[in-house]
């Protein structure tokens, strides 16, 4: 197979999780390389995945057919106006920054073919879900090439309107920072209730994961999953009526708009 030569500016969290997923679908390491300016991190992604891992941006994309922008948001634009000389003609961006659109990238790179994504941290282990956005001078194998390089760390969807990728970063981008907090949450309830602390947490996170993998898995979806574990008049019923009577799903719908508006509120802050 015909691998194409990736390049990742920055090599944190994010960036790291994509090389791992890239190197188990059979992606030679010689394929990969990787800039980033901490040395023992460096040293680190050198020794777990065997690629080249250079300091110089500029180097690393030396001979690229896609660049992938993994650096934080707050340091793109400087990333980027210091990149662009350095860019092969034909070159795929793929930005997985969150709040940063593709015409900053454009006003920045110059006129390329860019992919936007927001992924997750659950990328990490290849569970990941990430919203994809591609820009008009994408053409069809370029979509494909990104599509290839998210699906190796968990689902993909494209969207069509750029818009979109602040609810995508809303619903999923920040979503497992909910779903920890509910674990914590009813961790801590838990121990209020008796239980051993790590009991209550081992009790908490497993459920989280088996009603994860069920709402995944099977032919009814989490409405009528609740209802089956709800029997009438039962203990679900007694939570879900206090859950409900505190507002709960207002309450989400709350904390989503605040996260796709500070999406958009960086768009303003770092795109310009
Ligand atoms: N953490 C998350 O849940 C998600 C993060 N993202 C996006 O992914 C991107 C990366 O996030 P993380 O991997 O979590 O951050 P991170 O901080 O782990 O990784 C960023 C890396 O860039 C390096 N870096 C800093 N300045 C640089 C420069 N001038 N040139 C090259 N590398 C440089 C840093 O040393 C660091 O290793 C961000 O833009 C973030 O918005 C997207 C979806 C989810
Ligand atoms: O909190 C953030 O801004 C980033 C984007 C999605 C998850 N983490």
């Amino acid at each position: 197979m015909n691998h194409p030569r990736i390049a990742f500016i920055g090599a944190g969290n994010m960036a790291t999780s994509l090389i791992g997923g890239l190197i188990a679908r059979g992606v030679p390491a010689d394929r990969l390389t990787a800039s980033e300016p901490q040395a023992e991190q460096r040293q680190r992604i050198a020794r777990e995945h065997g690629i080249a891992v250079l300091e110089d941006n500029a180097i690393a994309v030396a001979g690229a057919e896609i660049v992938v922008l993994a650096v934080k948001p707050q340091v793109m634009k400087e990333v980027c106006l210091a990149l662009a000389p350095a860019l092969p003609a034909g070159v795929l961006i793929v930005s997985i920054a969150a709040g940063i659109p593709c015409a900053s990238l454009e006003r920045w790179l110059g006129e390329q073919a860019i992919v936007r994504c927001m992924p997750n941290t659950p990328a990490l282990l290849h569970e990941g879900a990430s919203g994809l956005y591609a820009n008009a001078r994408t053409s069809t194998a370029q979509r494909e090439q990104a599509e290839a390089l998210l699906d190796a760390v968990g689902l993909v969807l494209w969207l069509e309107e750029e818009q979109l990728i602040d609810a995508v970063t809303a619903v999923s981008g920040s979503g497992p920072a909910y779903f920890f907090l509910l674990m914590e949450a009813m961790t801590a309830a838990g121990e209020r209730l008796g239980l051993p602390a790590e009991t209550a947490s081992l009790l908490a996170r497993q459920t989280a994961f088996g009603a994860a993998r069920m709402a995944l898995v099977s032919d009814f979806d989490p409405a009528e999953l609740r209802r089956r574990v709800t029997s009438p008049n039962g203990t679900t019923e007694a939570a879900i009526k206090a859950f409900q009577a505190g507002g709960f799903e207002a309450l989400v719908d709350q904390a989503l708009q605040a996260a796709a508006h500070r999406s958009a509120e960086m768009a303003e802050q770092l795109g310009q």
